[in-house]
């Protein structure tokens, strides 16, 4: 794997989550490079999802959530900064089941874009074809534009969702746990197709599944009790982990 220099794109500084009383989050610090994948992996409820869901600030909408620390996106603190719609444009969201509207394939790709006032058709069909492209589906899809999303399979219906998430222009692609509701083949397509979007976009997947973390992503933090045990390139973590914790979660020992 190429090892070049690449850029701080997100910083987490000490980070504490809160949900009312319970503690989530612990003293979290780590530094996501841009154009890599980053894997969170850990057991069920060690906070991989809370922690992906602090860095676009989708806790925001959970009541009684209270957040410590720092966390800056391409430098600027994205907790101080007022403008969350911006935030989530920049750093886009995939979730684990796909969540299309009932609406035409096209309209589910262009529904981001027209909200932010695109109307011009030219505009909206070459943003769909090109979104719809980028998410590796474009042949499958491109005859039936104007039937419900909702008729495409699962793993068709993902890379969709990826379309959408790709047309707002994000620098940021936040997945959690985009594979788990898919099938062996759906699963692989939407492996190859991350490997492809790190080349244009910054990526941080939640993933159970230990091969996928070590096939596809650059970067692997373990999550334990909300804490972060080991950072590190994922040949590291998997291969040579310094913490027998992780060593311990890698090889199956629990989670
Ligand atoms: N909305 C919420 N209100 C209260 N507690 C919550 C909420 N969401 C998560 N938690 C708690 O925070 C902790 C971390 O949960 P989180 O979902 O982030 O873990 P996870 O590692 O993503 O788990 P999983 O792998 O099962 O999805 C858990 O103890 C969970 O019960």
């Amino acid at each position: 794997m190429e090892r070049g220099y690449k850029a701080t794109k997100i910083n987490v500084d000490k980070l504490n989550l809160f949900y009312g009383d319970k503690q989530a989050l612990f003293d979290v610090s780590l530094n996501i490079q841009e154009k890599e994948v980053t894997a969170l992996i850990g057991p069920s409820g060690c906070g991989k999802s809370t922690f992906l869901r602090t860095l676009n600030r989708m806790n925001d909408l959970i009541e009684g959530v209270r957040v410590s620390g720092d966390i800056t996106v391409d430098g600027e603190n994205i907790y101080t900064s007022q403008d969350v719609i911006k935030l989530r444009t920049k750093v886009g969201m995939v979730f684990q089941k796909p969540n299309l509207f009932p609406m035409s394939i096209y309209d589910n790709v262009a529904y981001g874009p027209r909200m932010q006032g695109i109307k011009n058709k030219k505009v909206l069909d070459a943003l769909v074809e090109e979104s719809l492209r980028g998410a590796a589906i474009w042949d499958e899809v491109k005859d039936r534009l104007k039937t419900s999303a909702l008729g495409l399979s699962g793993g068709q219906q993902q890379r969709v969702c990826i379309a959408r998430a790709i047309a707002m222009k994000p620098d940021v692609i936040l997945m959690d746990e985009p594979t788990s509701a898919l099938d062996p083949i759906s699963t692989l397509k939407v492996e190859e197709l991350i490997s492809e979007l790190k080349k244009d976009y910054t990526i941080v997947i939640v993933t159970h599944n230990m091969q996928q973390a070590a096939r596809i992503s650059d970067k692997t933090a373990f999550f334990l009790n909300g804490e972060v045990i080991e950072y590190d390139e994922t040949d590291v973590i998997f291969q040579t982990p310094n913490d027998s914790r992780t060593e311990d979660y890698i090889t199956g020992r629990f989670g």
